[in-house]
């Protein structure tokens, strides 16, 4: 079948919604074979009322999981480390549980709780004590270690930072050297992500750049600028900087192959469901969504304090679609921002 327009129309409705719902503002950045279409709706800046700006940076919060992710499947790939292995065999002594591999980590069948659900539990406060922090992974490792475990390993599917704290680990452990490097020179570089960083735990977003806002969980209350933060609480599984053009230009170079080999990227976007809705899925570090056209798109979403994003792209790597608002902890925000996919990647309904 013909490959739709993308309904930019649409893509713009769903700004105007999430805006509708909270968000001071949002913006999206489709890259397909006809080129690029953005949209921008709404202020980067409440105080200044500065518009929202397409090259603007942002938090992408867990779409880092992603870029941690192929960075440690090139390691496999280079022999360093194998994905079927215990992570103990690597970080002798980290886990109380042997069964726990790799794979586990990379696809949250670890059964390793998730620390940030006690940490964030009311919303403001719990921001507030961590945005200034520094903490190491074995810190985080131990706040989700003092918690039962979700589940056997591998036995089912339950979403965790811990998880990819702990391929933070891995990576570090495996190079030598903190990820920022490796996220610098495997996939920031080769790609020219100029607009892309990693500067744990510097609090701040270098160059033109989106503020974040968080909803309190009062209504009423105020939002509070969550802009300057460490993300020290996430680091590898939440802390990368990005632009909507390079979420493009990266998920689809991970699609059309250029990052990892076609044995890998079959790996990678192998997945098991995440929800009954049977259109949810996740693979290694990677969400696949199928959507009512029938195209599917590989990518993943992020939400961290401030700032919503989707960043998806089909499998051909020919369509890519980022779209950002710059609110949090506003579900209903987060939601109709996912409206941007069906209209940019199943184009306009038939009339
Ligand atoms: C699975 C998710 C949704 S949560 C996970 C990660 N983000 C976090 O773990 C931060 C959670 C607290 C964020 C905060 N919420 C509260 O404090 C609520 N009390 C807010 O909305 O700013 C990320 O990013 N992932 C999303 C993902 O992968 O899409």
């Amino acid at each position: 079948a013909a490959t739709p327009a993308p309904d930019m129309d649409g893509v713009a409705a769903a700004l105007d919604a999430a805006m509708a719902n909270g968000a001071p503002g949002a913006m999206a950045r489709f890259t397909g074979p006809d080129g690029v279409r953005s949209r921008t709706a709404g202020v980067r800046d409440r105080e200044t009322g500065a518009p929202m700006d397409i090259h603007a940076r942002f938090r992408v919060g867990s779409v880092s999981k992603t870029f941690s992710t192929v960075v440690l499947l090139q390691l496999v790939q280079e022999g360093r480390l194998e994905l079927d292995q215990p992570v103990n065999r690597y970080l002798p002594g980290l886990l109380p549980d042997d069964r726990i591999t790799v794979r586990h980590l990379l696809t949250h069948r670890s059964g390793l709780s998730d620390y940030t659900n006690a940490m964030f539990a009311d919303t403001v406060p719990g921001f507030e004590a961590v945005r200034n922090r520094v903490f190491t992974y074995q810190e985080l490792v131990g706040l989700s270690l003092a918690e039962p475990r979700t589940t056997e390993p591998g036995v089912s599917y339950r979403y965790s930072n811990t998880n990819f704290v702990v391929v933070g680990m891995l990576i570090e452990k495996l190079t030598g050297r903190p990820v920022a490097n490796a996220y610098q020179k495997r996939i920031f570089k080769p790609l020219r992500l100029r607009g892309t960083s990693y500067v744990h735990p510097d609090t701040r977003i270098a160059g033109l750049h989106a503020r974040g806002y968080l909803h309190p969980d009062a209504a009423g209350d105020p939002l509070v600028d969550s802009t300057e933060q460490t993300v020290s609480w996430a680091q590898s599984a939440g802390a990368v900087i990005s632009t909507p053009a390079d979420l493009n230009t990266f998920t689809s170079a991970l699609m059309r192959g250029r990052l990892l080999s076609p044995a890998m990227m079959d790996a990678m976007t192998t997945v098991t469901p995440t929800d009954a809705t049977n259109t949810r899925f996740y693979g290694l570090g990677l969400r696949r969504y199928d959507l009512s056209c029938g195209t599917q798109v590989f990518g993943h979403t992020g939400t961290v304090q401030g700032f919503y994003t989707y960043t998806f792209s089909t499998r051909d790597g020919r369509r890519s679609l980022s779209a950002v608002a710059n609110t949090s902890n506003r579900g209903v925000v987060n939601t109709v921002l996912g409206g941007t996919l069906e209209a940019a990647f199943c184009g306009k309904a038939p009339a």
